[in-house]
C-alpha cells in the first residue's frame, strides 16, 4: 500500500465495526445485511455475534451469522441476509440492557475499533465503516479520546486530520472537533485554518473535483462584520485564506455561517470549512440523519461512519434507519474504488519523497531549494541527519510544513549513539516521518507517544553514502524481523545501494512485509522509477540525481527534473 492512501489489496473487505453494544449499532447492521438494496461491497463486521443475534431477534429476522476468524474468508460477494462477524473482545451478556451507558459496552467498541486500525494499516481490510460509539461509555471504559476520529488519528501517526461529514447536498469539513466551545474560538489560529482549508481541498480532489472551491466559514455573527462583532475573522481566517490561494488553492471567504450554507447547497461551493463541530453539522443532520456520511480525511486508510449517534432512546425498539449506514459503506467502498482505479486523484502511484540531499548529506542551500520543490507540488519532502545543524534543521521543518509538504528525516549516522539523537531530533522538529537508521530497539523507546511514522533500514548498511550488503535472502529476513515490531509503520530500503537483481530484492521485500516499503537511494533513471511502480512499493526518494540533472527533461534546472519525475508516475 502507499503511505498515504487506500491499501492495494484488490479483494479485501470493508470492516463494520459494532459500535456500542448498548446502542443501535448492532440493529442498524442487522437491518444492513437484511436489506436487498444495500451496497454490494464485500463487507465484514469486528463485533460480538451474540448482541448481532439478540438484535435479529428483537427485529423478528433470521440472518445467518458466520464466525470467521480473519477478514480473508470474506468471500468477494457477500450472500444476501448473511453477516460474517469478526469476534473481539470479551463476549457480553447477551442480556446487556439497551440505552444505557456501560462500561463493558465502551470497552467492547473500543476494542473493535482498535482491531479494524490494525487491520486497515496492514492492509487486510480495505477500510473502516464505523457504527456509533457513546462518548461517555468509551470514557466509563478509561478511554481517553472522545471520538472515533482522534483515535484513528492518534493510532495510525496522523497529523493532518479533519472530520468531515456530506450528503448529496452539502460537504463540510470542521476546524476542530470535540472540543468545549472555548477551546473551538481558541482554536482559530492561522496553522489550523490553513491545515483545514487544505485538507477541504485534498478532500475534494480524492471526490474527483478538479479544482474544489472551498468556501470557508466566518467564526463570528456575519464574519465579524469588518470587526464590529470579534476580530478573528480579519485577523486570522483571511490571511490563512490569503495562504491558502498563494499556493493555487480556490479558497474563499470568510462568509457569514448563517449563509454559507445555504449558498453551497444552492452549488456556489464544493465544500465548506466551518470553524466548529455544532456550526458544521447542524446544516448536515438537519437535512436528515438517513443520507449524511461521515468522513475522516487524511488518514492512511479510507474510514466512513454514520453521521447519527447510539440514540439510546430507541435502542433495542427495532426503530432505527439503518439509511445513514448503507450510505456509509457506500461511500467507503466508493473511496477504495476511486484508490484502487487512480480515478479521482487517489492513484495507487507511490509517493514521490524528494529529499533536500546529495551525496547523503542535507545541503546547505536547502530551505532556498524548497521553494522550487513546493511549487512544483511536491508533497513529500526529506532531509539527512547529516550536513546542516540542528537549529537550521527546525527551521527547514517548519518551512517544509508551512509548504503544505509531510516532513522526512532519513538516518544515515552509522552508530549508534548518533541514531538515537537523531529520532530525538525528529521528536523535537516534529516531523511526519523518520526513515532509516537500523537500531529500532534502541529509537522505539524515544518515538513513543510522538506520532511520527517510523521507516528504518532492513539489512546491513555501512558507509558513506550508504551502502546495504549482505545476501538477499538475509535483507529480507531483516526486512520481515523489524517490519514484524510494534512501532514500526514501514521499511526505508536501500535497494539500489545493492549489488545484486535490485528488481527482485524489491519485490521480495514488499511481498515479505505487511507495511508499506519505500525505496530509497540511488534512484537515478526512469527504470529505477518503473521497478518501483512495478514493485508495488509504497514509495520512494530521490535527492542527488536531480540536483545532479539525471534525469530526461525539457528544460535545465531542478524544476524541469521534478516534473520529469512525476510524469513518470502518470
Ligand atoms: N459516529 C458516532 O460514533 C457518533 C455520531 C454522533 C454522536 N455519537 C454519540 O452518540 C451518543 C448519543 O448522541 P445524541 O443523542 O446526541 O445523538 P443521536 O444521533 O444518537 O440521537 C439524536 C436523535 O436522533 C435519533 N436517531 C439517531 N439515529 C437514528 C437512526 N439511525 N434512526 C432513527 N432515529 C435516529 C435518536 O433517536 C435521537 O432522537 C453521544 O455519546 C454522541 O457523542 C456518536
Ligand atoms: N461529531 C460526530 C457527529 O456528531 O456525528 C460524532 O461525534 C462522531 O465522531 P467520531 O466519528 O469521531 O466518533
Amino acid at each position: 500500500m502507499t503511505m498515504n492512501e487506500v491499501p492495494a489489496i484488490a479483494t479485501a473487505p470493508l470492516a463494520i465495526t459494532m459500535g456500542d453494544p448498548a446502542g443501535i449499532g448492532p440493529e442498524i447492521i442487522v437491518k444492513l445485511a437484511m436489506d436487498p438494496d444495500r451496497p454490494h461491497a464485500p463487507f465484514f463486521v469486528i463485533g460480538d455475534t451474540g448482541q448481532l443475534q439478540r438484535a435479529a431477534d428483537i427485529l423478528g429476522v433470521h440472518p445467518r451469522i458466520h464466525a470467521i476468524d480473519t477478514p480473508a474468508q470474506v468471500p468477494s460477494t457477500v450472500p444476501p441476509a448473511t453477516l460474517f462477524v469478526l469476534q473481539t473482545g470479551d463476549r457480553l451478556p447477551t442480556d446487556l440492557a439497551r440505552g444505557r451507558i456501560d462500561a463493558r459496552a465502551g470497552a467492547a467498541c473500543h476494542a473493535y475499533i482498535q482491531r479494524g486500525i490494525d487491520l486497515a494499516l496492514a492492509g487486510e481490510v480495505a477500510g473502516l465503516v464505523t457504527a456509533p460509539i457513546h462518548k461517555e461509555a468509551l470514557r466509563a471504559a478509561g478511554c481517553p479520546h472522545p471520538g472515533h476520529t482522534e483515535m484513528l488519528a492518534e493510532r495510525s501517526g496522523t497529523r493532518d486530520f479533519a472530520m468531515m461529514l456530506a450528503n448529496d447536498e452539502l460537504r463540510v469539513l470542521l476546524v476542530s472537533i470535540h472540543v468545549p466551545l472555548q477551546q473551538a474560538i481558541a482554536a482559530v489560529t492561522p496553522d489550523n485554518e490553513l491545515r483545514a482549508i487544505r485538507l477541504a481541498h485534498r478532500a475534494c480532489r480524492a471526490f474527483g473535483i478538479a479544482r474544489p472551491r472551498v468556501a470557508v466559514a466566518g467564526l463570528n455573527p456575519h464574519a465579524g462584520e469588518n470587526g464590529l462583532f470579534g476580530d478573528e475573522d480579519r485577523s486570522v481566517i483571511i490571511p490563512a485564506i490569503a495562504a491558502a490561494r498563494a499556493e493555487g488553492i480556490d479558497a474563499n471567504g470568510p462568509w457569514p455561517g448563517d449563509t454559507v450554507f445555504m449558498r453551497a447547497r444552492r452549488g456556489e461551493f464544493d465544500v465548506v470549512v466551518a470553524q466548529y463541530h455544532d456550526q458544521g453539522l447542524i446544516p448536515v443532520k438537519y437535512l436528515g440523519v438517513e443520507q449524511g456520511v461521515n468522513i475522516t480525511v487524511g488518514l492512511p486508510f479510507v474510514r466512513t461512519s454514520v453521521d447519527h449517534g447510539t440514540a439510546f432512546d430507541i435502542a433495542g425498539t427495532g426503530r432505527a434507519d439503518h439509511a445513514s449506514l448503507a450510505c456509509a459503506l457506500r461511500q467507503a467502498a466508493a473511496m477504495v474504488q476511486a484508490g484502487r482505479s487512480g480515478a479521482c486523484g487517489q492513484a495507487q502511484r507511490p509517493d514521490f519523497i524528494f529529499m533536500l540531499t546529495q551525496q547523503d548529506k542535507t545541503i546547505a542551500d536547502a530551505r532556498e531549494r524548497l521553494r522550487e520543490v513546493l511549487a512544483q507540488g511536491v508533497r513529500h519532502v526529506g532531509f539527512k541527519d547529516i550536513g546542516l545543524p540542528l537549529p537550521q534543521l527546525r527551521e527547514l521543518a517548519r518551512d517544509i510544513r508551512a509548504g503544505g509538504a509531510r516532513v522526512y528525516l532519513e538516518v544515515v549516522s552509522l552508530d549508534e549513539a548518533s541514531e538515537v539523537a537523531s529520532a530525538r531530533a525528529a521528536v523535537e522538529l516534529g516531523v511526519d516521518v523518520l526513515m532509516g537508521g537500523t537500531r529500532p530497539e534502541a529509537v522505539l523507546p524515544v518515538l513513543r507517544g510522538s506520532g511520527i511514522a517510523y521507516y528504518p533500514f532492513p539489512g546491513r548498511i555501512s558507509g558513506h553514502p550508504s551502502v546495504l550488503s549482505g545476501p538477499a535472502e538475509d535483507i529480507v529476513a531483516s526486512a520481515r524481523r523489524i517490519a514484524g515490531l510494534e512501532g514500526v509503520h514501514g521499511l526505508d530500503l536501500l535497494a539500489y545501494r545493492f549489488r545484486g537483481d535490485v528488481p527482485a530484492l524489491i519485490k521480495a521485500v514488499c511481498d515479505a512485509v505487511d507495511k508499506p516499503v519505500v525505496v530509497a537511494g540511488s534512484i537515478d533513471r526512469s527504470e529505477r522509477i518503473a521497478a518501483v511502480l512495478a514493485s508495488g512499493a509504497a514509495g520512494f526518494t530521490v535527492g542527488t540525481a536531480a540536483f545532479e540533472e539525471t534525469f530526461p527533461a525539457a528544460r535545465p534546472g531542478l524544476a524541469a527534473q521534478l516534473q520529469a519525475i512525476q510524469a513518470l508516475l502518470d
